[in-house]
């Protein structure tokens, strides 16, 4: 008899469509997208620019509504972000409220959930410590530079230790060495808590660097050609794991991966 270890889905998405606008200028961003992301998976989403990333990431988060399709959390339809889920967006100068301080930011999704308020005291100095903060709880967001925003923004979701994290390209404004500190903070808190994490990255590197699976997507409109599998070990070391031959060989499989599909969208005598 075998028995399917394969964690439940947490996340169900079918035949996703979303189309901006309508009439001549209607512009097809996703196209009958279709995946599950597993219970406790980190699942990364990978893809040229424009390709629509940051389109599928929002439908999956209910910050916007597909034109045809679903997505579904724990079997109930998405409308509205689910309460255990939290959102890192790309854009940090959007995502912190300027007249709070720095701590009121990372407090204020618990605040909302009526967390007592000695835990929302600690939990926000841990996580404000974490992605090494602390100096900056009673400064104001406009007093931090764009990557110390963004480290916020990412404290507030670990402080509010959702069920799923979901983030698009949460580090692209902060340097390499805070971006493999904030890389390896991820995954700890990931292991920690059992969180189901869904990431958006233009880095191949970093997609296989963090994953257990990362889709790629072509370019608009949108579709899912592979869903690879990262079969390195499961305790990552930002020297010891990039050193290792199946790191270059995946890293090189989603590199030709993009590439050809590319190709094929510009090259009208591609064949694939
Ligand atoms: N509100 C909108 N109205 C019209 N078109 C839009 C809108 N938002 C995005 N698009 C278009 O949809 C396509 C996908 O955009 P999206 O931002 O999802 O791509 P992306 O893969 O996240 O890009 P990048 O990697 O550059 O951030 C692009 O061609 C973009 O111009």
């Amino acid at each position: 008899m075998t028995t399917d270890t394969t964690p439940p889905a947490i996340l169900k998405v079918r035949g996703l469509e979303k189309v901006y606008g309508s009439g001549p200028q209607a512009f097809r961003a996703l196209d009958d997208i279709t995946f599950d992301v597993a219970e406790g998976e980190f699942f990364t989403i990978v893809g040229p620019s424009g390709a629509g990333k940051t389109t599928l990431l929002r439908c999956l988060a209910g910050l916007l509504e597909p034109t045809a399709g679903s997505v579904d959390f724990r079997g109930r339809p998405v409308r509205g972000v689910p309460r255990e889920l939290a959102v890192v967006l790309q854009d940090y100068s959007r995502s912190l409220l300027p007249w709070f301080t720095v701590e009121k930011n990372v407090a204020l999704p618990l605040r909302a959930n009526h967390v007592p308020r000695a835990e929302i005291a600690e939990r926000t100095r841990q996580a404000l410590a974490e992605v090494g903060l602390e100096d900056a709880a009673r400064k104001a967001p406009s007093e931090l530079s764009g990557g110390m925003q963004q480290r916020v923004a990412i404290a507030r979701a670990i402080a509010y230790r959702p069920e799923v994290l979901v983030m698009d390209e949460p580090f692209a404004s902060v340097d390499a060495q805070t971006r493999a500190d904030l890389e390896d903070l991820v995954l700890k808190v990931q292991a920690e808590l059992g969180m189901t994490v869904v990431f958006v990255t233009h880095d191949v590197d970093e997609a296989v660097y963090l994953s257990d699976r990362v889709a790629v997507v072509s370019k608009s409109p949108s579709r899912i050609t592979t869903i690879l599998d990262i079969d390195l070990p499961a305790q990552r070391d930002q020297i010891a794991t990039k050193e290792l031959a199946r790191f270059s060989q995946l890293r090189t499989r989603l590199l030709s991966e993009i590439r050809h599909r590319v190709r094929a969208v510009t090259d009208p005598d591609y064949v694939i």
